[in-house]
């Protein structure tokens, strides 16, 4: 199933510090942004990327994009204050069929997924990527326990998110209208009644949020190299 990319790039990592947009940090010799454009660049079905990114950082990019033969990006589109408005300039870029929302943060998808989850979309028009919790977890107020929640039914959300492009679209256009701003784009999608089906992941999809994340990541480039002799992408 043949899909459009959009990939938010324009954050300044500040949870990271480290003091710079954290996609431009290295991981094994190649920028973080550089891993996760691969993924899509050399997956046959993806049919255009299209990264937002800070205007600060468009040369940079560039030369990241030449430097390491990435083909598939179609557009360098300059995302916006917030996520979702770094995700909706993008959107407005694309004309049709299944667009995926990836966070350029997020190098460790797997091709299985992203297939999985276009399928998905394509029959029942939203889905996300997710794994179950698997630690306890409890509402807090004032450092005390209110709560603890029943676990059973509680999945940590990533990307990608995939959509048929008119009900993102129109997901967006309304949280703009409404002044909603979500965390995610799914968020979007539900708050205007739309069903989101659930494709479950892997644990490895992490995102690069805050430093300690680098050691896993790390971790995990290691454990893909050895496992694919040499080639992740494949
Ligand atoms: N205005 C923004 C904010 C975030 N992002 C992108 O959205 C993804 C997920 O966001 P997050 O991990 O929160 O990244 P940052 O916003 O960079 O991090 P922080 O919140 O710590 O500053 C990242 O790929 C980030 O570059 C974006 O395109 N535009
Ligand atoms: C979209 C996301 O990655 C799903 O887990 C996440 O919600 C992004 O949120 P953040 O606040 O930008 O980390």
């Amino acid at each position: 199933m043949e899909y459009r990319v959009v990939i938010p790039a324009a954050g300044q990592g500040k949870r990271m510090k480290a003091g710079k947009n954290k996609l431009l940090l290295e991981l094994n010799n190649c920028p973080v942004i550089i891993h996760t454009l691969r993924v899509f660049d050399r997956d046959p079905a993806c049919r255009g990327i299209y990264l937002a990114i800070h205007p600060g950082d468009r040369k940079t990019l560039q030369d990241l994009i030449r430097r390491f033969n990435i083909q598939k990006v179609v557009k360098l589109v300059d995302g916006g204050e917030e996520r979702q408005h770094s995700v909706y300039n993008a959107l407005l870029e694309i004309d049709e069929g299944i667009v995926l929302v990836h966070d350029g943060a997020r190098p460790f998808i797997k091709q299985a997924t992203i297939h999985h989850l276009t399928e998905e979309a394509e029959s029942s028009g939203a889905a996300i990527a997710a794994v179950p919790v698997k630690d306890t977890i409890k509402k807090v107020k004032g450092g005390t326990v209110e709560e603890t929640i029943e676990r059973s039914s509680l999945w940590m959300v990533q990307t990608p998110q995939a959509f048929r492009l008119p009900l993102l679209k129109r997901a967006h256009s309304e949280a703009a209208e409404n002044g909603f701003l979500g965390t995610d784009d799914a968020s979007l999608a539900e708050r205007i009644g739309i069903d989101v089906s659930v494709v479950e992941s892997d644990y490895d999809n992490i995102k690069l949020t805050t430093p300690e994340d680098l050691y896993f990541a790390e971790a995990i480039v290691k454990k893909q190299e050895e496992m694919s002799g040499g080639n992740k992408y494949v």
